[in-house]
Parts: structure tokens; C-alpha cells; sequence
């Protein structure tokens, strides 16, 4: 395992002009590490269309979003921020969370998951990376679902205005969005054949039983003509991948397809990927292909590692979990993943160690970031056993992964929320906005050839690069 770096939390009221008319400026409130008072009032809208073309501005770190198949939440601005870092980055944030939640009126005239008060976050794959992680509160948040839609404003509770309690402020004239213009590529932290030849020496290493499957990533760096506009990044993703979850948070920007937690009204649900082929644009090929991929019987063992290691981890905070016998393929636009969704009834009752003191033993059980903690990372991105695995793949890939493969989503005030893999990805650089970091990772098991796993990665960059319009 990589050094542990000591943790460290802190939670910052953020003033940012939301961009909305009739929406006071927050105020920061000058107390680092206790929350901000915030007043968050939800108010009923009429279905307000594609919601990625709602949001105003330009910049990945200003911009949030999870959408899927046009429902999910958009949100801007910044009311409250959240960093943690270290081993305990994940469980720290939702302990900071329901803290904050303590210090907020809510008006919530929807009531529906995704209503109220509403963090994205998203977080390292690795304790050492200085990446750490962010939950962030938008000023503004725009959300659908099953044909309702909302909006959520938090401003300072001081700052509220008296007579605005029945109608929300109106929508702000998003910039017009631009393209990046040309896209230059050109090696992350090891070109192709040096990936190619860590990869052979991965497979030694597996040969030798000290592990069974390791995730091995790489980056590719894209250099874009124009500053990158976040939304023309995620109209794309929305429109080619809409059966992934589309997600913007603090820069890191991505379509997944991979769900590591949901947990709504009690019950937690995870879609398990390994096992994966790539599509050749040829639809009937494709079909004997996807039959293949379900037969593969290393693709299947791949699988089955994955399914059973997340069963494991999820275990001890369900009542009863239920396991498909066998996988489905998933049919994407790039590529084909053998898939399966594992649902769980989640246990309140027996005092499992919960961060979320509204759910308390007798109450709901662990948050949705509780549970993101405790399943994260999969041996669908790090490998099996666990910590010799992600020891091996830190120094086989030679970089910091970054958020890409962490938990990425967004949590409500019931600590029900969404949390997916940040795969499919790639993070804007805060520094220079013409610099995105992309990363692809492949499974690796004893009967993987390097060169497969080459095309493999580089069939999973398709999505971002596409976006790019390169
Ligand atoms: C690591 C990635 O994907 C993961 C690895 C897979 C595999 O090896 O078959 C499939 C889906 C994901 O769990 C990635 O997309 O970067």
C-alpha cells in the first residue's frame, strides 16, 4: 500500500456569484470547520428540458452535474465546501456532511430523492493522493426525475429574502457554449509500449499466486486550441452515452457506466463491470461477440472476482442481498461489459458503523457515502486482494490516478445518494483549462494478453476523446 498520509477535514462556506436574478450573494461566514447557516428552499418548476443546457457557465470546477437518460441533477455555484484528505477521506466527508446538515433551514416543497440539500463530491482513488476529496454544496441546483422537476437555492440564511418564500428566481441566460477547437494528444506518465511492457510484468507477478487480478491504468494528456467549456464536453457525453451516468464534479468530467452505490429509501444497489470487448461498428459481429464475451471463461472469472469481492464488502451492512446467477452483457457505444446488478436491503437495526447520526443504529444504517467508503476501491478498479493489488498497480502504473477511478455522485440530506465509479473520465486542469488529464484502466488476470488490454484502454478513452471532438 502506498504511504498512509495523516487525514484532515475542513468545511468552507464559499461566496461565488450564482448568476441569478433576484438570489443574494452569499456572505462567507468566517468560521472554518462549523457550518455555515444556510437556508435551502426547494421550489416545484415546470420540466425545465435538457437540463445539461441549463447550466450558465463555462469552467469544470464551477459546474456540477449527474444525469442520466435526462434525469439526475445540475447544479452551479458554490454555497458550502467540503475537503478531506487521507485513508479516511471518504468516511470523514460524511461525518463533515451531517454536521453541516445540522447548521441548515430547509424549505423542501418536492420531497423527492435529490431535493433539499444536495453535495456532489467526488474523491481520489488512492489515500496518498493530494487529490483528496471534495463535497460541494452549488448555490443552485436544477433537478428531474419520473417527469417533476425542482429547484434548490441555498443562500446564507441571513441574507434570505422575506418575500420570496413561493417562487424561485428565475433561470440565468447560460454563456453560449464553444467548442474546444483541435485536439492534441500525447503521453501520460508511460507511452504504449512502456504500458504495454508494465503490463507483461503485472502478468508475471500474477503468475506467481501472489495475486489473482490487478487494474491497470493509464493517461493519456489532451491539449485543447480553445479553453475547455465543460458543457460541451457533457452535451456530448449525454447524447452518445445516455445510458451512463454523466457526471461533472470539480473538474473531473465523465460518462460511467458503472454504478458503485445507490441507496434510496433503504435499499443499496451496485452494477458490477469486468470482463470487457470492444465493438467493431459491425452490429451482427457485435451480437456473436457479446455471445462470446458471456461464455469467455476468462472474462468470466474476471467477473465473477469482481462480483464476489463486492458481495463481501457489502455484506456486513445488509439485511439480505441478492445476486443475479449470472451476468448480463451491456451493450455501450464503444465497447461491450459483462454486468451485474447486485441489489441489497440495507440494515439499520444491528448498530453498523454509520457516520451519518440520522442514521444511527434503529435508524436507516450507513449513508450512501458510507457505504461508497466501505465498498471503494472494487476489484473492478483496484484488483484482488485488495491491498496488494492497488500496491502493485501504484508502482506498475508510475502516476497518481487522481479522482479518476474513485466514488464520484452526489448525497441528500436522508443520506440516501449516488455514487459511481469515476471511470470513462478525465479532470480539467484548475490551472489550465486547456489540459485534460484522460485515464483508462483494464482488468488484468492471469490469461490477459498486454496488446488486448492496449485496445481494451484505448476503447474506453473513445468516450472523452469524442467529447473532445478529436
Ligand atoms: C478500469 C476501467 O474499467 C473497469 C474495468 C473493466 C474490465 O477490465 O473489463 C470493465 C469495467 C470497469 O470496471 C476503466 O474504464 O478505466
Amino acid at each position: 500500500m502506498p504511504d498512509s498520509p495523516s487525514s484532515s477535514t475542513g468545511a468552507t462556506p464559499r461566496s461565488r456569484a450564482a448568476g441569478l436574478s433576484g438570489v443574494p450573494a452569499l456572505t462567507p461566514v468566517p468560521t472554518p470547520d462549523t457550518a455555515p447557516d444556510l437556508h435551502v428552499r426547494t421550489f416545484p418548476i415546470p420540466d425545465p428540458g435538457d437540463l445539461v443546457a441549463l447550466l450558465p457557465h463555462r469552467e469544470a470546477i464551477r459546474t456540477f452535474t449527474w444525469v442520466r437518460r435526462g434525469d439526475g441533477l445540475v447544479g452551479w455555484g458554490e454555497a458550502l465546501r467540503i475537503e478531506t484528505s487521507g485513508p479516511e477521506r471518504i468516511r470523514e466527508a460524511d461525518t463533515a456532511w451531517a454536521r453541516a446538515l445540522a447548521g441548515m433551514a430547509v424549505d423542501d416543497d418536492v420531497d423527492v430523492p435529490g431535493t433539499g440539500p444536495v453535495a456532489f463530491g467526488s474523491f481520489a482513488f488512492s489515500p496518498a493522493s493530494p487529490s483528496g476529496g471534495v463535497l460541494v454544496v452549488p448555490e443552485v441546483v436544477v433537478g428531474r426525475r419520473d417527469g417533476r422537476a425542482w429547484m434548490t437555492i441555498v443562500s446564507a440564511s441571513e441574507n434570505t429574502p422575506d418575500n420570496d418564500a413561493a417562487t424561485p428566481p428565475t433561470l440565468p441566460e447560460p454563456e453560449p457554449v464553444t467548442a474546444p477547437g483541435s485536439v492534441t494528444y500525447t503521453d501520460g506518465a508511460l507511452d504504449a509500449e512502456d504500458w504495454v511492457r508494465a503490463v507483461a510484468a503485472v502478468i508475471d507477478r500474477i503468475a506467481t499466486g501472489e495475486v489473482s487480478k490487478v487494474v491497470m491504468a493509464r493517461d493519456v494528456l489532451a491539449r485543447t486550441e480553445h479553453q475547455v467549456d465543460v458543457r460541451h464536453l457533457l452535451r456530448r457525453l449525454t447524447a452518445g452515452y445516455e445510458w451512463c451516468w454523466t457526471f461533472s464534479v470539480d473538474g473531473l468530467v465523465g460518462s460511467t457506466p458503472e454504478l458503485l452505490v445507490r441507496r434510496e429509501k433503504g435499499l443499496a444497489a451496485s452494477r458490477v463491470l469486468a470482463g470487457t470487448i470492444r465493438r467493431t461498428g459491425d452490429d451482427a459481429a457485435d451480437l456473436r461477440h457479446a455471445a462470446e464475451l458471456a461464455r469467455s471463461s476468462k472474462d468470466l472469472e474476471e467477473h465473477e472476482i469482481a462480483v464476489a469481492s463486492l458481495v463481501r464488502a457489502l455484506q456486513p451492512y445488509c439485511a439480505s442481498i441478492n445476486v443475479p446467477e449470472a451476468p448480463f452483457v451491456l451493450h455501450l457505444p464503444n465497447v461491450m461489459h459483462l454486468a451485474t446488478d447486485i441489489t441489497g436491503v440495507v440494515d439499520g437495526a444491528f448498530g453498523h458503523p454509520s457516520t451519518f447520526p440520522s442514521h444511527s443504529p434503529g435508524g436507516l444504517g450507513p449513508s450512501s457515502l458510507a457505504l461508497a467508503a466501505a465498498l471503494h476501491p472494487t476489484a473492478a478498479v483496484g484488483g484482488t486482494p485488495t491491498p496488494a493489488a492497488t500496491a502493485i498497480l501504484a508502482e506498475a502504473e508510475t502516476m497518481d490516478r487522481g479522482r479518476y477511478a474513485g466514488p464520484v455522485g452526489w448525497i441528500g440530506a436522508d443520506g440516501d445518494g449516488e455514487w459511481g465509479i469515476g471511470l470513462r473520465s478525465g479532470e480539467v486542469s484548475p490551472r489550465d483549462e486547456s489540459s485534460v488529464r484522460l485515464f483508462a484502466g483494464c482488468g488484468i488476470v492471469a490469461a490477459s494478453d498486454p496488446r488486448a488490454e492496449l485496445a481494451e484502454a484505448d476503447a474506453k478513452l473513445e468516450p472523452m476523446r469524442e467529447a473532445l471532438g478529436g
